[in-house]
C-alpha cells in the first residue's frame, strides 16, 4: 500500500465525519472513527477535534504493538482508542470502526434489558448480515464507566465468550459503535443502525412494544 492509499483511507473517513456531523451524530467534537491498514495499525481521529471539519493531520496511527505515531502537532489519539483496539483484536475482519454519539442512541439504551437491546425484527437487519425470517436479535449494551479501559476490557471479556449477532455494540447513555470491512460498510452499518433506532423510538412513543 503507497502513502496516497494511506491517505485515501483518511479522506473516507473525513467525508463519513462530515455527513454525521451533519446528522448531528457528532456534534462537536463526539464521537472518533479509525481505519486498519494491511500492515494491521490503524489511523485514529486524534481526541477533542470537531468531526464537521476534519482535516488528515487529525488522525493518529496506532500500530498492533500499542505504539502510537507521534503526531506533528502533538495531537493524541482518541480517549476512546482502546476501544477500537479491542474490537480490532477481537475481529479479525474488522478494518474499519466507526463511534457515534445520536440523541436515538442514548434513548434507546434505556429500552434495554439486563445487557441487551431487543431489536425489531425489521428487513433493515439483512443489511446488518442477519438473513433470517422474523430474526429473534439483540445488541450488546455496556455499561458508561468513566475509565474507558474498563469498557474496551468488558467488551473484550464478554465478545470472547459471547459473539455479538451483528457488528454493533451500545454503550449506555453514550453512543453505538459499528466495526466492518471496510469504511464504506462502515459507515451504512452506521445508518442501518441509526434508522433501527429511530424507528423503536417512533414505535416507543405511539405505544408499540
Ligand atoms: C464530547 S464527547 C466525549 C468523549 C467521547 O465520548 C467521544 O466520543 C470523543 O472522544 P475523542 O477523544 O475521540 O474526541
Ligand atoms: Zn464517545
Amino acid at each position: 500500500m503507497n502513502s496516497s492509499t494511506l491517505t485515501d483511507a483518511r479522506l473516507e473517513l473525513i467525508a463519513a465525519a462530515r455527513h454525521f456531523y451533519q446528522q448531528g451524530w457528532m456534534v462537536g467534537t463526539a464521537g472518533n472513527l479509525s481505519v486498519r491498514l494491511p500492515d494491521g495499525s490503524f489511523w485514529i481521529t486524534a481526541s477533542g477535534k470537531s468531526k464537521g471539519e476534519l482535516a488528515p493531520s487529525d488522525f493518529v496511527r496506532i500500530y498492533p504493538d500499542g505504539r502510537v505515531e507521534k503526531a506533528a502537532d502533538n495531537s493524541k489519539p482518541s480517549a476512546e482508542t482502546a476501544i477500537h483496539q479491542a474490537i480490532y483484536n477481537l475481529f479479525p475482519e474488522a478494518a474499519s470502526c466507526y463511534h457515534i454519539h445520536s440523541v436515538e442512541a442514548n434513548l434507546v439504551s434505556h429500552f434495554a434489558q439486563a445487557d441487551v437491546l431487543p431489536l425489531p425484527p425489521l428487513e433493515m437487519l439483512k443489511g446488518l448480515g442477519v438473513w433470517e425470517e422474523n430474526p429473534n436479535c439483540v445488541m450488546p449494551v455496556f455499561a458508561n464507566h468513566l475509565q474507558v479501559k474498563r469498557i474496551a476490557d468488558e467488551i473484550k471479556e464478554r465478545f470472547s465468550v459471547t459473539p455479538p449477532q451483528v457488528p454493533a455494540l451500545l454503550i449506555r447513555n453514550h453512543g453505538v459503535t459499528v466495526w466492518a470491512p471496510s469504511p464504506t460498510e462502515a459507515r451504512n452499518y452506521i445508518e442501518l443502525v441509526e434508522y433501527i433506532f429511530r424507528y423503536m423510538v417512533a414505535a416507543h412513543r405511539v405505544g408499540m412494544r
